[in-house]
């Protein structure tokens, strides 16, 4: 195996072991703290997002991941729309997400909105990512199933949706190991920094 994708496969190894020894009490906290953090960059001071936002895709936290739940509720409360990731050909697909929605199980054990309504991509404002480790530059490490990475695939970063990234600060790396399929976020956002790429 080339040595970069050895790497790879080290780095997903400790930064997921690196959250998943958070305690539940540091999880709230930094699901609290995220909370603020987004609230900060993304609304003016009347409390209203500086660009109007009508749809997010976001996540069900696993394995230690930085939960968006806080933000759902956030979002809920203001009538945007909130999609998850349902897994179809290898790819992403955007299924709403509400207190109505029936459920089911992805291979991976994580639940996923039991419908065969989508949301098309290009209607997302904002999907927020789950992810291992990212960097500075936009570059980040995913559970490796490239799932995010085929969806996405040949988007230009002008175009919608705009890809941000929810992470601890412990998953933050100096330089991940760049692969020509990855797809470069624009953001992330952590309980303590929102870091523009
Ligand atoms: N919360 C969440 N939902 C998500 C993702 C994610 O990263 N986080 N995904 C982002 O793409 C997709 C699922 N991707 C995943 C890829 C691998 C594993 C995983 O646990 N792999 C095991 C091996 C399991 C097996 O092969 O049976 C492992 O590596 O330990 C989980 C989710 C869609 N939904
Ligand atoms: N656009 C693509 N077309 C075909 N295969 C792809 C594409 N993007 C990624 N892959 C494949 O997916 C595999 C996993 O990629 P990678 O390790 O970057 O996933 P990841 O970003 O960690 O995962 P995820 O986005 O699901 O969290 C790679 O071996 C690669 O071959």
């Amino acid at each position: 195996m080339p040595s970069h994708l050895n790497s790879r496969q080290t780095l997903r190894r400790q930064l997921r072991q690196a959250r998943r020894d958070l305690s539940v009490d540091e999880q709230q906290t930094a699901a609290e703290n995220l909370l603020t953090c987004f609230q900060q960059h993304f609304l003016g001071v009347d409390h209203s997002p500086k660009t109007p936002i009508n749809n997010v895709a976001l996540y069900l936290a696993n394995d230690g991941e930085i939960s968006p739940h806080l933000l759902c509720e956030h979002f809920w409360q203001k009538g945007i729309n909130t999609y998850l990731p349902v897994i179809q050909n290898k790819q992403l697909a955007f299924a709403l997400y509400s207190e109505e929605t029936i459920w089911q199980e992805n291979i991976y054990g994580i639940k996923e909105p039991m419908t065969k309504e989508y949301l098309p991509k290009e209607a997302l404002d904002i999907v927020l990512l789950p992810l291992v480790g990212f960097d500075t530059e936009g570059g980040r490490l995913g559970m490796g199933g490239g799932f995010y990475d085929r969806t996405f695939e040949g988007k230009k970063t002008t175009e919608a949706p705009l890809l941000i990234g929810l992470a601890h600060d412990c998953q933050q790396v100096k330089s991940l190991p760049v692969e020509g399929w990855d797809v470069p976020l624009q953001a992330f956002i952590t309980p303590t920094q929102v870091i523009k790429a």
